[in-house]
């Protein structure tokens, strides 16, 4: 009888809970952030479904920053757009405007190191740490930050560029061999080792051997890519389910343990090396700086600085292999710009293209200055970032932190409670800023102004584009403020560095994906823009970054004017 009672009292508060939970949903889906924009809601579905209809329009495995930009011409673009995900995920915020996504970026009084990163990081914590740079908030940062600074300022890479050109060197051999058989292949694959092994010798003191191929090269470059190739399995899908798969997981946790030990027992030889080595003869990474003022190496410096290594390998050599990929595509469907630039680069290293001359100029005294006076090269390089930024940056303020925003029309946004996705594809492709050039590739824009660093905070150049000048804060792929890229200057040197030595010497050719139209009579398509058609074109997909979907294939060739 009891038990009856209770479950007729149940029945009739049924529909008084399902009117609790409608009235929540609707709140939720038409209220909370009704003054976002955003895409036409479902009350059970949120934005999901509406987001996979734009994803369903195209190629499933373009990266999700194309369909934000399909879904912001859709939108009639609004500065920023608003994506109810929930439950799967939360809300999500995507900025791409750079008025917004400067005050997102800046240091203010109230918030002196920024928006704090966002807790989506910590899906990379095994391929990063849980002490990384690139996820620490607060003091913390800032005291690594500070510990890290001098190994990247510019005085300091100029000493380690032998080391650069000696590995930009292997590369060229390793083109050399591909022009040689003239078989196709994926240019991802020599572009990360050399990345790898830039970033193992400036950073970690140590030859990570990745362009000697698989049999030869250090473990720590196959473990670091078979964890890598982990958060590829889905790759190119906005919403990822690996986080329900624990075999990944645990397959991530192991992988990162085998790495922590390798590159743990790595400083500990260092640090008693570097304690031998006499003053006179001070070793330059980045690691034995950091090492400096370090009296004694506990556990915990000895997992902080692993923790930094593993980062400055994954933020230092994805990036920058991406640059270098899409510059070799772009050069091949550009000859306007590829004399240009081999115009530049006879001028400067004159005729001779092998690496061996290119490096006697940049070491002889003075060698360092050339790099700055490669500007039409730092403007394709700028170009390239503009166009193919590799990531963005995603930060979140829990609720009640009161971080506002003022909108392009003075309102203020509160972003508390919201992930913020500052993405610099969207920035850079804003119309507003770039006008109807805005997907093409121009370097000559940049001319007078390839400077990729924080540049001057000016208002003025802020503002609306009223002089005709491109604002600062709208090319933003190293990212603004305080938390922007500590490896900037690493990656310029890097990229001017490799394409001094490989722009005149080598012709590439795409294959597949991207590869150039032909005529009836076999010859490419030259259009109005100085370009050459293409059948398809190529595009990044999500493979942790943003990274050309097929690896960039190609053949290669040694050019004409080669000697
Ligand atoms: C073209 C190449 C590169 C690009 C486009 C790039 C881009 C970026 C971006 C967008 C951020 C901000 C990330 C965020 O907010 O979550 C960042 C941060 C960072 N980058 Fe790079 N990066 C490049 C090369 C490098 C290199 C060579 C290194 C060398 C170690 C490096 C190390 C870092 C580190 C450690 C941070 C975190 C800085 C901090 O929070 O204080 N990056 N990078």
């Amino acid at each position: 009888m009891f038990t009856h009672l209770i479950l007729l009292f149940l029945l009739l508060l049924l529909p008084f809970l399902l009117f609790y939970l409608l009235d929540r949903s609707r709140h939720f889906r038409y209220q909370q952030y009704a003054a976002w924009p955003q895409l036409p809601p479902s009350l059970v579905w949120g934005h999901m479904k509406a987001m996979h209809e734009f994803i369903s329009r195209g190629d499933a495995k373009r990266h999700i920053d194309i369909v934000f930009l399909e879904i912001r011409k859709y939108m009639g673009n609004p500065p920023l757009m608003f994506f109810d995900l929930r439950p799967l995920q939360q809300p999500l915020c995507v900025v791409g405007s750079h008025e917004i996504a400067e005050q997102i970026s800046k240091s203010t009084k109230a918030f002196p190191y920024s928006m704090s990163k966002s807790p989506t990081m910590w899906q990379l914590a095994p391929l990063l740490g849980p002490h990384s740079i690139l996820t620490a908030e607060g003091e913390q940062w800032k005291a690594l930050r500070k510990r890290f600074n001098s190994g990247f300022a510019h005085h300091h890479l100029m000493t380690l560029l032998p080391c650069i050109l000696d590995k930009a060197g292997r590369f060229v051999e390793i083109l050399d061999g591909y022009a040689r058989s003239g078989e196709e292949f994926a240019l991802d694959e020599p572009c990360v080792s050399l990345t790898f092994d830039i970033i193992g010798a400036v950073t970690m003191d140590t030859d990570l051997r990745a362009q000697l191929g698989p049999e030869q090269q250090s473990e720590i470059v196959c473990l670091y890519r078979q964890l890598t190739s982990t958060y590829q399995r889905d790759a190119g899908n906005s919403i990822r389910w690996d986080f329900l798969n624990l075999g990944v997981k645990r397959e991530r946790r192991a992988l990162a343990r085998r790495i922590d030990t390798l590159i743990t027992d790595h400083i500990q030889a260092k640090f008693t090396e570097y304690k031998a080595q006499s003053d006179d003869k001070p070793a330059r990474s980045i690691l034995s700086l950091s090492l400096q003022d370090v009296e004694h190496l506990d556990a915990q410096v000895l997992q902080e600085t692993c923790d930094q290594l593993k980062s400055f390998l994954f933020a230092g050599h994805d990036t920058t292999s991406i640059v270098l990929q899409w510059t070799f595509y772009e050069l091949s469907r550009t000859p306007r710009v590829l004399d240009m630039l081999r115009r530049e680069l006879d001028e400067i290293f004159g005729a001779g293209t092998s690496a061996a001359v290119v490096q006697e100029k940049l070491l002889a005294p003075g060698g360092g200055d050339i790099l700055r006076q490669m500007s039409y090269t730092s403007a394709v390089i700028k170009e390239i970032l503009r166009l193919y930024p590799p990531s963005g940056t995603a930060r979140y303020m829990p609720p009640g932190k009161g971080f506002t925003v003022q909108l392009p029309d003075g309102s203020p946004l509160c972003l508390d409670g919201v992930i913020i996705y500052s993405c610099a594809t969207l920035v850079h492709r804003d119309e507003a800023v770039y006008g109807p050039t805005k997907d093409e590739f121009v370097p000559e824009r940049w001319l007078g102004d390839t400077d990729t660093g924080p540049g001057l905070m000016d208002e003025k150049r802020n503002g609306p584009d009223a002089t005709g000048q491109i604002p600062v804060s709208a090319w933003r792929a190293f990212e603004r403020g305080p938390r922007n890229c500590i490896g900037q200057e690493l990656a310029n040197i890097e990229a001017r560095v490799i394409l001094a030595c490989t722009a005149r010497r080598f012709d590439f050719e795409k294959m597949g994906q991207g590869a150039l139209a032909r005529d009836a009579s076999g010859e490419p398509i030259l259009n109005a823009r100085g370009q050459y058609e293409v059948e398809s074109e190529l595009f990044n997909t999500m493979k942790v970054t943003a990274k050309p979907v097929d690896g960039t294939r190609m053949k290669v060739r040694l050019a004409a004017t080669s000697g």
